[in-house]
């Protein structure tokens, strides 16, 4: 029998995705606590490979991975081709636009700075809306942008609102919302049919949903 390898982001998504495949049965041959990079099951075929989230598409696309577990935010922000099987119903949380009170998103005639580690998704969210934008792509601690006068405005990632507040920022316009995927590579999906689906079966058990917009 073929291994299924699945790839996990290292951080908060992965360690959601352990205690779901735990509790699915699936994550045995993993120990969270460890810094190895992939486990094996021997029994079960299954193996585990620990990536950067933003990574975990790039894997899965290329096949090294059948599965992976991505955040929507990664999978809209990378151009590969995968197929999203199960929301997993962690991860939740939602795409806006924040800057200070009060600060205007739409400038006719005037270029919009917008700081952010989702260019991609920020380019395409405001050329539907014709406003026109200059990206500043960051890796991290976005927030910082509009206080500094590097942005005047981010598109960032909110959860709780704590980060936004603790800035003096707010959500000036909502996005969409985000949760972990599984994803699957479209090759795999067609020869490993069979395997993918007993995994899938032990799953659905858990609170997931299948996706449809694929
Ligand atoms: N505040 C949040 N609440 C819930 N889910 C979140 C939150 N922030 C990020 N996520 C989800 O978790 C995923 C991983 O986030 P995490 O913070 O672990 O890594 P990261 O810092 O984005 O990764 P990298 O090291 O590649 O920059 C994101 O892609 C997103 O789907
Ligand atoms: O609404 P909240 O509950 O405050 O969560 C939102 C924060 O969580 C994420 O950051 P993360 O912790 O991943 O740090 P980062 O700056 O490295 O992306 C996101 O980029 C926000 O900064």
């Amino acid at each position: 029998m073929d291994f299924i390898n699945i790839a996990l982001a290292k951080g908060r998504l992965g360690d959601e995705a352990y205690k779901l495949l735990k509790a699915a049965g699936l994550g045995g041959s993993i120990d969270p606590d460890s810094r190895k990079l992939i486990f094996k099951d021997e029994e079960k075929k299954i193996s585990f490979v620990y990536v950067k989230p933003s990574d975990v598409v790039t894997y899965v696309q290329n096949g090294v991975a059948d599965l992976g577990v991505a955040g929507k935010d990664v999978i809209l922000e990378s151009d590969n081709d995968v197929y999203e099987i199960l929301d997993l119903g962690f991860g939740k949380c939602r795409f806006a636009v924040a800057g200070v009170k009060g600060e205007k998103i739409y400038k006719k005639d005037e270029i919009l700075r917008v700081a952010t580690k989702y260019p991609r998704i920020s380019k395409k969210y405001f050329d539907e809306r014709g406003q026109k934008i200059r990206l500043i792509k960051l890796n991290g601690s976005v927030e910082l942008a509009p206080l500094v006068g590097l942005s005047d405005v981010i598109v960032d990632l909110v959860e709780t609102g704590k980060t936004l507040k603790a800035n003096g920022l707010e959500v000036i316009e909502d996005m969409f919302e985000v949760s972990a995927k599984l994803i699957c590579n479209r090759v795999s999906y067609r020869f490993k049919f069979d395997r993918i689906n007993d995994l899938i079966k032990c799953l659905e058990e858990m609170e997931v949903q299948y996706c449809e917009d694929n």
